[in-house]
């Protein structure tokens, strides 16, 4: 059958859908839908109207050459959003993220405001007409006017110098400083669209944090990132009164890291999301606590429930909040009691649920679902039977090359392992395929849901067979799976993995001696582990890979974050460059120079390695099995079509030579 993932043509082209909003009488639902742009080297995105009732076909909001997001409802129905689209005003302003407003009752955007920083995002009140912008402004700026003149100085000057006192210095793919995000209070969104800077002390403290509005539009909460001693940060949970600009701390420890959920729909409770700060021993925990904002002791929620929830939205009268949570290679949608703390689960399908908001009468939900079977799209839940139903969607399922099958297999220590496998069309004890393991990052997370960047159909349409495994350290299955691997990763995650690789190849309709393994970015760093530690595999695909944790914990973006992980000793012990010596299999790195999370000094020191030290070390005249593809311009994900494109194509050849012992055509973009 010939579907999109025949062609990597094809497969950039589909559209993408992210982020659902649904107004305050819950009649619309808003979407994003990525698409190419028309020189098909970017994506931008559209807002798109879902009908809630499953009636009338979705329909384009908005089309403009720079695209539209963070799309959020007013109360009264109007909706805002940020675009850098033209000012129809002053064709000659800078080009930069602004918001708009699109009126309820139709017509055309119009811009509200426009600032020297950009419009990060928005947040508004539920039923009132209150507003809180984020946005970037520099550190010693005392006001919008001062902000604007100190930027114009800077370009004018040509100075991209940063002075830092502190840490973070990056964050992704992103250098810091001098500007810092914000949280701004618009007053008067029908004038002028004065801006009142909410937290102006909070320096780089706002970074990585949303706020969340009460209903009636009087406070927001956000969690404060506050430095501390030795590089180290905590998360600290304030409260700010939006009229008189008081913050107040309401949850601070050194143990834990705080955020915010949803305020209750009577404005007495705020969830909050509770992360436990990890040390060597003490492995990453999440929590859910219900604090009253009358100023009592917060109170655990679902305590005893052992996943790790992630709150959405409140039932209008206040008995229950909705959740999701990784359970089983799925995250389906939870409910939880708010008196007893019961937990049901409402969602019954192999899925994973995002975006998840609650109709007024409290009998529907409305959200986002994908699965490895289609990408996401728009559903409407039955809330007391868990009935879901998916909407009339700007975009149809593509069709998959093969089938999805879950396995299972049993860890070293006894402990199950749970994988997904895509299989291709034909594959059979009579033509058994070509198989790949595929490994998850993080290494806190799941295969759970659709991903654009790792899709196993692109490799199922060229007859290999896909192992998706969810070894230690993976959520979804109970602290124990994340505890058995923690600070361990040569362990159990590897042993898990390959107990996985044992089913796999046991199969009559897999070929044994035809396997790879590759991962990306934690997986990276276990697919150079593998690669020291056994030659089972044809070949090995590395992507933004930690090689040498000594180097890597100081040198990525959040060090603190690492360094707490692991004792100097565990660092040694886990490091795959010690192992380099072992490699006999020939490897594709890959790493990109913009990658600050995995710097891409990893990426350098383990192609340098393997040249020189590798079983397949170059001989004389430069010969080598082993290939480094590089991208200058792209992140920790490669993120542009023409390089996912360039990603695949090369991934393919590489693994046709050494798994099917067939010569591809390199893209003819590589310029080779
Ligand atoms: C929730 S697990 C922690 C993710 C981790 N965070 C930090 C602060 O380092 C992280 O970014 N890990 C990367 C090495 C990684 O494996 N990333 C994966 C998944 O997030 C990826 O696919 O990029």
């Amino acid at each position: 059958m010939t579907t999109p993932f025949s062609s990597l043509d094809d497969f950039v082209a589909l559209p993408r859908l992210s982020g659902l909003v649904l107004n305050r009488e819950g009649t619309r639902l808003v979407t994003s839908v990525a698409g190419l742009d028309p020189k098909k080297t970017a994506y931008r995105t559209a807002l798109w109207e879902i009908d809630p009732a499953g009636e009338q076909p979705a329909r384009r909001l908005t089309r403009s050459s720079a695209g539209e997001s963070g799309a959020a409802f007013l109360a009264g129905g109007d909706l805002l959003f940020t675009s850098t689209r033209p000012d129809p005003d002053d064709a000659d302003a800078e080009k930069r993220p602004a918001l708009w407003r699109l009126p309820a009752t139709g017509g055309e955007a119009s811009l509200v405001l426009t600032r020297a920083g950009g419009v990060a995002g928005v947040a508004t009140a539920a039923a009132a007409v209150v507003v809180v912008l984020t946005g970037d402004a520099l550190a010693g700026s005392a006001n919008e006017e001062d902000d604007a003149a100190r930027r114009k100085t800077r370009k004018e000057a040509g100075v991209a110098a940063i002075l830092h006192s502190g840490y973070p210095v990056r964050y992704w793919d992103a250098d810091l400083g001098p500007d810092e995000p914000r949280y701004f209070g618009l007053k008067d969104l029908g004038g002028e669209g004065r801006l009142d800077d909410l937290v102006p002390s909070a320096r780089g403290g706002l970074r990585d944090a949303r706020p969340v509005l009460d209903p009636e539009g009087t406070a927001l909460f956000s969690s404060l990132t506050l430095p501390e001693e030795r590089g180290s940060q905590r998360s600290v949970l304030v409260r700010v009164d939006l009229a008189t600009k008081e913050l107040s701390v309401l949850l601070d420890d050194r143990d834990n890291d705080y955020s915010p959920g949803p305020v209750s729909p009577d404005g007495r409770f705020l969830v909050v999301v509770r992360d436990r700060r990890t040390t060597a021993d003490l492995a990453p925990r999440t929590s859910l606590l219900l604090l009253p904002l009358d100023g009592g002791e917060p109170t655990a929620l679902a305590e005893g429930w052992d996943r790790w929830p992630s709150p959405a939205a409140w039932l209008p009268d206040g008995s229950a909040l909705v959740v999701t949570a990784d359970d089983d290679g799925a995250a389906p949608v939870f409910s939880i009691d708010a008196a007893s703390g019961a937990v049901r689960r409402v969602t019954q399908d192999a899925a994973a649920y995002t975006d998840v908001s609650v109709s007024p009468d409290g009998a529907t939900a409305y959200a986002l679902r994908s699965s490895y079977l289609f990408p996401a799209e728009a559903v409407r839940i039955d809330l007391a039977t868990g009935r879901t139903e998916r909407l009339h969607n700007p975009t149809e399922r593509p069709a998959v090359p093969g089938s999805l099958e879950r396995i299972e297999s049993v860890g070293e220590d006894g402990h199950p392992v749970r994988s997904w496998l895509v299989l291709p069309e034909g594959a059979s004890a009579d033509q058994p395929a070509p198989a790949l393991l595929w490994i998850h990052g993080g290494p806190i997370g799941s295969w759970n849901a659709w991903t654009w960047r790792w899709s196993p159909w692109i490799m199922a349409a060229r007859g290999y067979a896909v192992l998706l495994p969810d070894p230690a350290l993976s959520t979804g299955y109970g602290q124990h799976m994340v505890d058995r691997g923690w600070g361990r990763w040569g362990s159990a995650p590897y042993t898990d993995l390959m107990a996985a690789t044992d089913t796999l190849v046991a199969r009559a309709d897999i070929d044994p001696t035809r396997v790879a393994a590759m991962g990306g970015s934690f997986g990276g760093y276990m697919a150079n582990w593998v690669a020291g530690h056994t030659d089972r595999f044809a070949a090995i695909v590395t992507h933004a890979s930690l090689w040498a944790l000594d180097q890597f914990g100081p040198t990525t973006d959040a060090a603190f974050y690492w360094e707490r992980e692991m004792t100097p000793e565990a660092r040694q012990e886990n490091s795959p460059h010690h192992h380099v010596a072992e490699i006999g299999t020939p490897m594709l790195v890959i790493h990109g120079d913009k990658d600050y999370r995995v710097p891409i000094g990893e990426g350098l020191r383990l192609w340098y390695e393997l040249l020189s030290q590798s079983k397949l070390a170059a001989g004389e005249g430069g010969e080598t099995p082993h290939r480094f593809l590089y991208f200058p311009d792209e992140n920790h994900w490669i993120l542009k079509p023409q390089h996912a494109r360039i990603w695949y194509g090369v991934v393919e050849a590489f693994l046709a030579t050494h798994l099917l012992g067939e010569e591809r055509t390199l893209p003819p973009e590589l310029g080779l």
